[in-house]
């Protein structure tokens, strides 16, 4: 039946995808097919049920499909009927490892799918935060619906995740709760209190106005020692514990205020706490202060993401010393577990192939991992194999922009490290480290200023784009489980 469905929709200039041909009940049958570079979700019914505004023949009745066919675009409210009846919805995760695609085109999710379908990882399609919003002109809703088409597009019917990521205030919550969001990262950086400027002194006098339940925990550890094995110890420190407290209390009241409402509004949650921007690595106390003032008021995440040693910065692998990443590592680890139960997180992950094995083997594949940006640098890619006009374009523009886009991520580079114009004859010129990072943190301007061209490019060669995207997923989960 899929070959006569292609063959009848390709006579009316429709593209079917292959894979997305497949059955949802007796009576039902969903496809995605495309027109230029419109997408649209079709049903193969036999006539008792709908989606709402039906695009291409109305309850048509075609002959060699023995079936009523329409087509209909994937608006909120079709989701919804889909959702009710067919259970296409994103759900909370149950397994160890999982790992986070941000798109921030709306364009990458089968290519994401093709990666991850074949690794035991629970897939978090729909990941994306504000300041990514904010730069895409996009909003939750759109993001998730974009999910949605990629995963009926790859016809996958696994399960899957929508992260609302990095989520600061109410206003994004609400918004993500409404559109569908199975995870919430709450992002306390602008939140934690500033205290290595303030002398001993005022330290002294701030710790007497902390909470009877901050007294308590740090009563209850400090001094206390752990030991990871036979040769790895820590102890924690009562000053320390003091500055953790001083520095998460405030942020742990938005964390209840949070979960208040997500109790309310949902039965299902993953809630991540992120710590990871802050200005400085989370200590050991830091983290106990924070998962036992959290779970002390009934708080159960799923998920945090500290600070590790080292630099995260965007696009690029990791920088610092391995050893210490090491160690950090396994004293949060160890305290994840024996605090209970929930699962470090590894934020800015993309390209940060030289920790991957160490954080799944730490970890006991325990773990999170979130990338966004190098599946849009994979975007570029494209563009410089097959525009080069454009790509020297979007370079300039990302360019005369830089100071700009830096405000939003924390990177190393300056406008000094680059020539004014980019050897596009040199093959590997999109490799080298401050060409990805400019690149990585330009996503806003460039879609501001050339945003019909870049989509344009990548609907034209969309096969070679998903090769590009999922093959560079792959290889981040090669390197995870040391394939
Ligand atoms: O760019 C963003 O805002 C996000 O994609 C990231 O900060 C995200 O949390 C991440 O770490 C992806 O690598």
């Amino acid at each position: 039946m899929k070959e006569e469905l292609s063959d009848y929709l390709l006579k009316n200039s429709f593209l079917l995808y292959p894979d997305s041909f497949r059955r949802l009940r007796e009576d039902v049958y969903i496809f995605v097919a495309k027109k230029d570079s419109d997408k649209k979700i079709g049903l193969l019914t036999n006539g008792n049920f709908k989606l709402s505004s039906p695009h291409f023949a109305e309850d048509k009745y075609v002959e060699e499909l023995g079936f009523y066919i329409n087509l209909y675009p994937l608006t909120y409210e079709n989701y919804l009927i889909l959702k009710d009846n067919f259970g296409i919805s994103p759900v909370t995760c149950k397994e160890k490892a999982s790992f986070g695609t941000g798109d921030r085109l709306g364009l990458a999710t089968p290519a994401h799918i093709k990666a991850l379908k074949n690794y035991n990882v629970f897939p978090v399609l729909a990941q994306q935060s504000p300041r990514e919003l904010v730069k895409t002109h996009r909003d939750f809703k759109d993001v998730f619906l974009k999910v949605i088409l990629g995963v009926l597009e790859a016809g996958y019917a696994g399960g899957y995740g929508a992260d609302a990521d990095h989520i600061k205030d109410e206003k994004y919550l609400i918004e993500a709760i409404d559109a569908g969001y199975t995870m919430y990262t709450l992002d306390l950086s602008d939140l934690l209190v500033k205290i290595s400027d303030m002398p001993k002194s005022q330290l002294k006098e701030k710790a007497q106005s902390l909470s009877s339940q901050s007294r308590e925990i740090i009563d209850r550890f400090k001094g206390k020692k752990f030991s990871i094995s036979t040769d790895e110890d820590f102890a924690v420190s009562e000053d320390e514990l003091y500055k953790s407290a001083l520095t998460y209390e405030k942020a742990m009241k938005f964390v209840e205020k949070v979960y208040g409402i997500l109790k309310d509004r949902l039965q299902h949650f993953d809630l991540e706490i992120s710590i990871d921007e802050g200005e400085k690595d989370t200590t050991v106390e830091d983290h106990i202060f924070v998962a036992e003032y959290l779970h002390r008021k009934g708080i159960d995440f799923w998920s945090l993401a500290p600070k590790f040693p080292g630099e995260f910065q965007k696009a690029i692998d990791y920088k610092g010393d391995i050893k210490k990443f090491t160690s950090g590592l396994k004293k949060h680890y160890f305290l994840s577990k024996k605090l209970g139960g929930y699962k470090l997180s590894l934020h800015s992950g993309s390209d940060k192939f030289s920790i991957y094995k160490i954080f799944n083997e730490i970890t006991e594949g325990n773990f999170h991992i979130k990338t966004s940006g190098t599946s849009w640098l994979q975007a570029i890619n494209i563009i410089f194999e097959r525009d080069k006009d454009l790509f020297n374009d979007l370079y300039k523009i990302a360019l005369d922009n830089l100071e700009e886009s830096k405000k939003a991520y924390k990177v190393l580079i300056d406008r000094d490290d680059f020539p004014q114009t980019i050897q596009t004859e040199d093959s590997q010129i999109l490799l080298k480290p401050e060409i990805k990072q400019l690149f990585h943190i330009s996503y806003g301007v460039l879609l501001d200023e050339r945003r019909k061209e870049i989509y344009e490019v990548l609907n034209k060669y969309e096969e070679e784009h998903y090769e590009f995207v999922s093959k560079n997923i792959e290889n981040h989960l090669k390197e995870i489980f040391n394939i």
